[in-house]
């Protein structure tokens, strides 16, 4: 077969830093672009075999339009850009990557959790006002400071990434429990999401983004939480019901909430935890996979995966 490749978003992916050759060894040709609009997307497949994605959407009518394509794949964990169904009715295989980024993305997560536990972003902001020198004392203890061991963490989410992070929380003595997800084989050994969420002192998801786990966090969910539980996202954006969080957080039902992910990427400015009233959100913009090793590692999942599919037996399929 020959094998023709579309890198349809790299710019992502690759800062410059980046050795590219095993994904250059690992096609006839291989055609990267920074970044593609929707409109660009099917004219830039055309004779493609092999389409190479991180969050550019491959929807049924984009993949009917590609009759070439044989194999999609994901430079992410996450595959909910992709119309898995129809690319399965179409013969196409899809395949990401996994576990490239695990101790970047614990980091961050873990980051994001002592980042709310210890007010930082409240503290950094107080010094660069110059609160401290105001204090008349050696320390400025403005925001209340909650000590991480003996509290609870719930995880919605025990692969991978969820794993890292309970292993990197129990290392600070936190007690980690497990929800059970919707979608999924109920486990008796999890909680159901309205025992856990009462429980928790802070709440971090590690899901997939699908149609059962969309708005998983929502209104009624974010009540039960207790008033001054933290709510961590670094999984996808679709989880939590961002109005809701911003309600709750106004209404300073919460302790705090930090998320790397948002409904729309690159978001807009309307979206309702971008305004500027919030208080105790801590936003990252979906960096969190970002360190160069990681980066590194899906080039090289990318080639392999290409080859696996090429020698006739793919590896990391996901549908
Ligand atoms: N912010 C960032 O930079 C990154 C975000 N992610 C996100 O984190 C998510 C988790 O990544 P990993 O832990 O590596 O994945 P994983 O596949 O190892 O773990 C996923 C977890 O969700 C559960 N799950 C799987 N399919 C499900 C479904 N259909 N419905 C409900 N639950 C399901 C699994 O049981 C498992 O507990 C990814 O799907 C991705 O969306 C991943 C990497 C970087
Ligand atoms: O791997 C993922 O799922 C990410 O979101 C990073 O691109």
């Amino acid at each position: 077969m020959s094998s023709r490749a579309v890198f349809l978003d790299l710019s992502p992916l690759e800062q410059g830093d980046l050795d590219l050759t095993p994904l250059h060894s690992a096609f006839s040709e291989l055609v990267c672009h920074e970044q593609s609009t929707a409109d660009q997307i099917v004219e830039r497949l055309q004779g493609a075999q092999v389409a190479i994605v991180n969050k550019v959407a491959l929807n049924a009518d984009t993949l009917a339009a590609c009759p070439d394509l044989k194999l999609i794949l994901v430079s992410a964990t996450g595959v909910n850009n992709i119309d898995l169904q129809a690319a399965g009715e179409r013969g196409i295989v899809v395949c990401n990557c996994q576990a490239y980024g695990t101790p970047t993305v614990a980091q961050h997560t873990l980051m994001l959790l002592l980042a709310l536990a210890t007010r930082l972003p409240d503290y950094q902001a107080a010094v660069a006002r110059g609160r401290w020198q105001e204090s008349g004392q050696f320390c400025l203890l403005d925001f209340p400071i909650v000590e991480l061991e003996g509290k609870t963490l719930g995880l919605l989410g025990h692969g991978e990434l969820g794993s890292a992070v309970s292993r990197l929380a129990e290392a600070f003595g936190m007690r980690v429990l497990v929800g059970n997800l919707p979608g999924r084989p109920r486990r008796p050994e999890r909680l159901d999401l309205d025992d856990l969420l009462p429980q928790v002192d802070a709440l971090t998801l590690h899901c997939p983004l699908t149609e059962q786990t969309r708005n998983l966090i929502g209104a009624h969910e974010l009540q039960l939480m207790k008033p001054n539980a933290f709510l961590i996202n670094a999984a996808r954006g679709g989880l939590v019901d961002e109005q809701a969080l911003a309600d709750a957080l106004r209404r300073g039902h919460l302790g705090g909430a930090a998320t790397d992910v948002l409904t729309s990427e690159p978001p807009r400015d309307d979206n309702p935890l971008l305004a500027p009233d919030l208080p105790r959100l801590i936003i990252t913009p979906h960096s969190a996979w970002g360190s160069r090793e990681a980066r590194q590692r899906i080039v090289g999942q990318l080639a392999e995966n290409a080859a696996a599919f090429f020698a006739g037996a793919p590896i990391r399929q996901v549908n």
